[in-house]
């Protein structure tokens, strides 16, 4: 653990007694950006969300390092179109979270609340109704009220689900920035890895009940996937994109198959 922002050991996560994942182990260090990779209910929320401790662990350990402060910006965020708030009320309410005591100087907490909205880019809109901004706006505002803690770790749930590409690339060099220059360690879950490859430090890659974890090049393997999925995987890199393919089934149109496994993610199944 020395000096890592998160680090699991052999942990073990699920609901009602039964794992969904297990055996999960790896560490962050400060400033480091990772991808919480897999398909469609392979249990990256409830990795996530047991990080936070909000699922008790079955098995294992979560150490959070630092100050032990851990920030979320959760999958879906439901702005009411009509809540008469602003960007910067929203961010400001981080400070709030658990803040008991004496609260801070209006001052101090305006600067803070600037300082967060230059961080994530929000100049521009900050003083908007958060119902009226676009997904890839409201994204950098619940980034910036997770951030304004200053946590040692950044958990972010499928932060990227309905952006639109230009939105999406926007976003991953956010956090990435982010993290290097707050020295917060980044875990974010996606489906597709694709649009954090430019970005990503470690990769956490989970399937079938497991995980495995390291950098891109270590994990992302047919060797390793095949191990982690069970089955032949042949990893193709094509166009600078990373396709997963899975050998056996009928040939996939993935995006129309989110309710089964690798289907809906970027595994194509070669007949
Ligand atoms: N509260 C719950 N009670 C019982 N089972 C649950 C609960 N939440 C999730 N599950 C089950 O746990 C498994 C993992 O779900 P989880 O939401 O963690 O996956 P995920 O990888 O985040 O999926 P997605 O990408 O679709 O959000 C699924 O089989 C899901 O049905």
């Amino acid at each position: 653990m020395s000096g890592d922002a998160l680090a699991l050991e052999g942990v073990a996560v699920g609901h009602g007694g039964r794992a969904v994942l297990s055996g999960v182990g790896f560490s962050l260090a400060p400033g480091s950006f990772a991808g919480l990779i897999g398909p469609n209910g392979s249990g990256k929320t409830t990795l996530l969300r047991a990080i936070l401790g909000l699922v008790p662990l079955l098995d294992g350990r979560v150490t959070i390092g630092g100050r032990g402060q851990v920030g979320y910006v959760p999958q879906s965020i439901a702005l009411d179109r009509f809540m008469p708030v602003r960007a910067r009320d929203v961010i400001a309410l981080g400070l709030d979270g658990h803040r008991l005591g004496i609260p801070l100087p209006s001052r101090r907490r305006r600067a803070l609340v600037d300082e967060m909205i230059d961080a994530v880019g929000a100049t521009g809109f900050a003083d908007r109704r958060v119902g009226d901004l676009s997904g890839g706006q409201q994204q950098r505002v619940m980034i910036a009220h997770a951030l304004i803690r200053r946590p040692d770790v950044l958990l972010l749930d499928e932060p990227l689900a309905s952006l639109d590409l230009r939105s999406t690339a926007e976003v991953v060099s956010l956090l990435a920035r982010l993290a290097r220059e707050a020295k917060v360690a980044v875990l974010m879950s996606a489906h597709d890895m694709n649009p954090l490859l430019p970005a990503m430090d470690r990769i956490v890659y989970v399937a079938e009940g497991r995980a495995v974890a390291g950098t891109v090049a270590e994990v992302v393997r047919g060797a390793v996937l095949s191990a982690l999925y069970g089955a032949h995987i042949d990893v193709l890199r094509v166009h600078g994109r990373v396709l997963v393919v899975a050998a056996g089934g009928g040939p996939h149109d993935h995006d129309h198959d989110h309710a089964h496994g690798e289907d809906a993610m970027h595994v194509v199944r070669i007949p």
